[in-house]
C-alpha cells in the first residue's frame, strides 16, 4: 500500500538549545509535566529497547513509574526477555513518544536493578490483583492456555485470602543483582528490581 501521501503539518514551532534547561532531567520534568496536563492519553507510556546476545536490537511498552536525577524507573519480571536481554548487555535506550506535542523525548543508558527495599515499597502499593498477577505471569513464555494463567491466578487469590501479598519469591532468585544503569557520558540511568526489573536512568551530562 503506497501511503506516502499522508502527511500532516507540524505546526507546534522549532525548539531552541536556548529554551532549554540546563539539566536534561529538569528539562524532562517539564516536558513531563506538559504531556501530563494536555492531551496525551499515556505520557509516562514508554518504549524501552535493548539488545540481544546476537546484536538485534528488540522494543516494547513499559511504564515509566518514577523519576529523578538518579534515573527513570520502571517494573518488569525478571523472567521475561527484556530482563534476559538487559542481564547480558545493559545498555539501553527509552523513547517517549508524545506526538500530540509534536515531541520525542530519547533517553540512552545502561539499565541497573534498584534495592528490593525499593521494589518492595512499589510493590505495596500496586492494586492487589497486579500484586497477584505479578505471581502467576510468567511473562515473554508462551502460554499452554489461558485457562491455566487464570486457574493460577485463583489459586494464589484463594491462597493469599485477606492477607498481604508478598513480594514474589523469585525476585532475588534470578541472579539479576542490584546494578546501576549508565549514560553514555557517565551518569548514572537505569535499575531493575525483582520479578519487576525497574529501570532507572539518568542522562548524561
Ligand atoms: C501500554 C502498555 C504498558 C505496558 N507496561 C509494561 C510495564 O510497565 N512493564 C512490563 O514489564 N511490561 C509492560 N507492558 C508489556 C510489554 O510491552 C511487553 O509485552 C512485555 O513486558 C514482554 O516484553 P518482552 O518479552 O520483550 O520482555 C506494557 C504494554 C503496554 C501495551
Amino acid at each position: 500500500m503506497d501511503i506516502s501521501q499522508f502527511r500532516r503539518e507540524y505546526l507546534k514551532g522549532g525548539m531552541s538549545r536556548t529554551d532549554l534547561a540546563k539539566d536534561p532531567v529538569k528539562q524532562f520534568s517539564l516536558w513531563f509535566d506538559q504531556a501530563r496536563t494536555t492531551h496525551v492519553p499515556d505520557p509516562t507510556a514508554m518504549i524501552l529497547a535493548t539488545v540481544g546476545s546476537n546484536g538485534q536490537p528488540s522494543q516494547r511498552t513499559v511504564l515509566l513509574k518514577y523519576y529523578d536525577e538518579n534515573g527513570f524507573v520502571f517494573f518488569t519480571n525478571f523472567g521475561s526477555r527484556k530482563a534476559a536481554e538487559i542481564k547480558d548487555n545493559n545498555r539501553v535506550s527509552l523513547l517517549f513518544v508524545w506526538l500530540e506535542l509534536e515531541r520525542q523525548v530519547i533517553i540512552n543508558g545502561c539499565a541497573q536493578k534498584i534495592s528490593t527495599a525499593e521494589s518492595a515499597k512499589y510493590f505495596m502499593t500496586r492494586p492487589k490483583e497486579s500484586q497477584l498477577a505479578a505471581w502467576v505471569s510468567s511473562q515473554s513464555h508462551r502460554l499452554s492456555s489461558r485457562q491455566i494463567l487464570l486457574q493460577k491466578f485463583q489459586e494464589m487469590k484463594t491462597k493469599i485470602g485477606e492477607g498481604k501479598v508478598p513480594l514474589p519469591s523469585f525476585w532475588g532468585d534470578t541472579g539479576l543483582n542490584p546494578q546501576k544503569l549508565n549514560s553514555g557520558r557517565g551518569g548514572k540511568a537505569a535499575s531493575m528490581t525483582g520479578s519487576s526489573i525497574q529501570k532507572r536512568m539518568r542522562v548524561g551530562r
